[in-house]
């Protein structure tokens, strides 16, 4: 009888630069699953190197076999690695430096680096296949769950209409928490912190950058464009108060951080925003750190996954994936199809109508609540429900759900309210999402 394929074929070997939450969970699975692995990869997979920042930290798996290179770059370029496993992070720097030493070397690349691919993804692809390696980062976008198989393989067939969702389980986090303990922004903003869930740089988190970072990736696989991180119209959670989020609820509608995706006659519009979703919706039943991907496609329709976007085991798994199919042979272009023919994207602001949520705090005079419906009127913006929260001070909080109309239109009302004298503070505007 003859031996087992893993036993015959010469191991994948990789050398894996970063050992944290994400390094040291990949190191976890491989040791713990050897022969599982060796039987789905076709070929033992092992490790000849790691590299970190610190080689004495105490860390929580056996890297004694092992070799050491202090230097990512240096571990890239080792002959007795075919893979470079880069978990380091950052757009800049070390990771970029490694992740292309490693491509320039003949090695193939797996990554979980979402700012370096939405950043660097064009050139690193193209790269890649002139190299005749290849460049994979499941572990990149939302986490565990996933998506880039899903829409490089599963759904190659769709021409794909939107892709949207939450990717950053930090905010989506912090929002849920607020909601249900009614708590503002800054106190839980805090308790984020303390329980480590928040990025070295939490303007990354909270600011939406790495949610765009995220989108910028899908919409590049989903559209056939170059990755184009720098259009995405961003707007973080650090605005959203506790406020907003209770009057939403009352009107049915939970507040996400939301991305959306979608190619139009105009060019691809790309937005995070934080958005009301309805509260029975998938999206707004979303708790805690988890995440969610809502894909449409002509033919499939449309596709929810749901799951961890973050964590050791989850991103680690992810990780796995990219290995495994590298080991049974699979090339895959980076984005779904060679690089060298992705399109540039005319970038576009949404011009796509949907209803608005609208807090207002009005003077408490006759008349004021007409000069709004006034202005309203006037940008042809219809009104379709109404909400006057009890006061006692001289200034009338009013909560205004709109029908649908065109974000020209809104922006044009919120520039004309504050002239009418009857408005105090800022007035809030969110986007209603059809989800
Ligand atoms: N933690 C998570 O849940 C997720 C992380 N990611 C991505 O995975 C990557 C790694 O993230 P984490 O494991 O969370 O980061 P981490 O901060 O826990 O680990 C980073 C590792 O890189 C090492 N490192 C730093 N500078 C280095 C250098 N010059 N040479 C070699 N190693 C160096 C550090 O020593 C550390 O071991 C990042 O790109 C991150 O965005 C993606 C999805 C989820
Ligand atoms: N900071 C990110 C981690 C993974 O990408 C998040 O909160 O989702
Ligand atoms: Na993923």
């Amino acid at each position: 009888m003859s031996a087992p394929l893993s036993g015959q074929a010469a191991p994948l070997r990789l050398g894996i630069a970063g050992l944290g939450t994400v390094g040291i969970g990949t190191v976890k699975i491989i040791q713990k699953h050897a022969a599982m692995l060796a039987a789905r990869a076709g070929r033992p997979v092992t490790i000849s190197a790691v590299s970190a920042r610190d080689k004495r930290k105490n860390r929580d798996a056996d890297l004694s076999t092992y070799a050491w290179e202090d230097e990512a770059v240096a571990l890239a370029q080792r002959d007795d690695i075919d893979v470079f496993v880069e978990l380091i992070g950052g757009d800049e720097g070390i990771a970029r430096d490694a992740v292309t030493a490693a491509l320039k070397a003949g090695k193939d690349v797996v990554t979980a680096n979402k700012a370096l691919l939405a950043i660097h993804g064009q050139e690193l692809a193209e790269l890649a296949e002139a190299q005749g390696r290849v460049i994979r980062f499941e572990a990149a976008v939302a986490g565990g769950i996933p998506v880039i198989k899903a829409m490089t393989e599963s759904l190659a067939g769709n021409q794909i209409r939107r892709v949207m969702g939450v990717m950053n389980g930090t905010c989506n986090y912090i929002l849920t928490r607020m909601e249900n303990a009614g708590l503002p922004y800054e106190t839980v903003f805090e308790e984020a912190r303390q329980l480590g869930y928040l990025e070295a740089d939490p303007t990354l988190d909270v600011g939406g950058i790495d949610a765009s970072h995220k989108l910028a990736i899908l919409a590049a696989i989903a559209f056939g464009t170059r990755p184009a991180f720098s259009d995405v119209e961003i707007e973080g959670i650090e605005r959203v108060s506790i406020d907003d989020i209770r009057r939403a609820a009352d009107m049915g509608y939970r507040i996400k951080l939301l991305g959306v995706a979608q190619m139009t006659g105009r060019g691809l519009e790309q937005r995070m925003s934080p958005c009301l979703v309805p509260a029975d919706s998938p999206l707004g039943q979303l708790q805690g750190g988890t995440n969610m991907v809502v894909i449409e496609g002509d033919s499939v329709g449309q596709i929810v996954l749901r799951g961890a976007g973050a964590g050791e085991g989850p991103t680690a798994s992810a990780v796995m994936s990219d290995v495994i199919e590298i080991a049974r042979g699979v090339r895959m272009p980076s984005f779904g199809q060679p690089a060298t023919e992705l399109i540039q994207p005319q970038a576009a602001r949404t011009a796509v109508p949907a209803a608005y949520y609208l807090r207002l705090t009005l003077a408490d005079k006759p008349g004021a609540l007409a000069k709004v419906a006034s202005v309203l009127g006037d940008a042809g913006i219809s009104i379709d429900r109404m909400r006057q929260y009890g006061h006692s001070s001289g200034e009338a909080p009013v909560l205004i759900v709109t029908h649908k109309t065109t974000p020209d239109a809104i922006d044009h009302a919120i520039s004309v309210l504050p002239k009418t004298g009857v408005i105090t503070g800022e007035p809030v505007e969110l986007r209603i999402e059809e989800v």
